[in-house]
């Protein structure tokens, strides 16, 4: 269970299907590390960007879901940014999304069906992670997998 945890936040820092919040904006003018922010300006945060910060992420370009094994209880990993802001996948403070633990489950349920199915490309086709940016961001070429009920069950 840890491991597969792991992965989802792993794919969900590399691939956020979200690579923008909504716009939120500041209803009076606040001074942030030096930068002006002017009342009602329109502010977006670079949320696949911020998983990719070389400076928080090791070889970030990697997916590598080992980097959240080394956090004691990845279940403690603060995916909605309570005491610190590495990655936001679902927002973070008063608009985070109201359904992360939701979301979370679903995927579990959706990557733990590898335990129980074999997936294969279609005619041999490479599975292509290129991402196209539409309102959430999805598969430049669609994933196309013949699954089937694994015969030897994984160790
Ligand atoms: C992997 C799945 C999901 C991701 C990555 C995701 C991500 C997000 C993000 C980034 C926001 C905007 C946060 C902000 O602007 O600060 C949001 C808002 C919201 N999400 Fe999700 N979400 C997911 C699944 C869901 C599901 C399953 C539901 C409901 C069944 C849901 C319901 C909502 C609602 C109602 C809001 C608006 C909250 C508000 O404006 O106060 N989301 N989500």
């Amino acid at each position: 269970m840890p491991y597969l945890k792991a992965v989802i936040l792993e794919g969900l820092r590399r691939h956020p299907p979200g690579h923008f919040l909504q716009p939120h904006t500041v209803t009076k003018e606040v001074e942030l590390n030096s930068y002006v922010i002017p009342k009602d300006a329109p502010i977006d945060f670079m949320v696949a960007d911020m998983g990719l910060d070389p400076q928080v992420w090791e070889n970030p370009l990697d997916f590598n879901p080992d980097r959240f094994l080394s956090i004691d209880d990845t279940k403690a990993f603060d995916i909605i940014g309570n005491k610190e802001i590495k990655m936001m996948p679902f927002g973070a403070g008063r608009r985070v999304c109201p359904c992360y633990l939701l979301a979370l489950l679903h995927l579990e349920y959706f990557v733990a069906m590898f335990w129980h199915f074999e997936w294969k490309p279609v005619d041999g086709n490479n599975v292509d992670l290129s991402e196209k940016l539409k309102f959430i961001v999805t598969m430049k070429n669609p994933l196309c997998a013949h699954i089937r009920p694994r015969e030897n069950k994984l160790e």
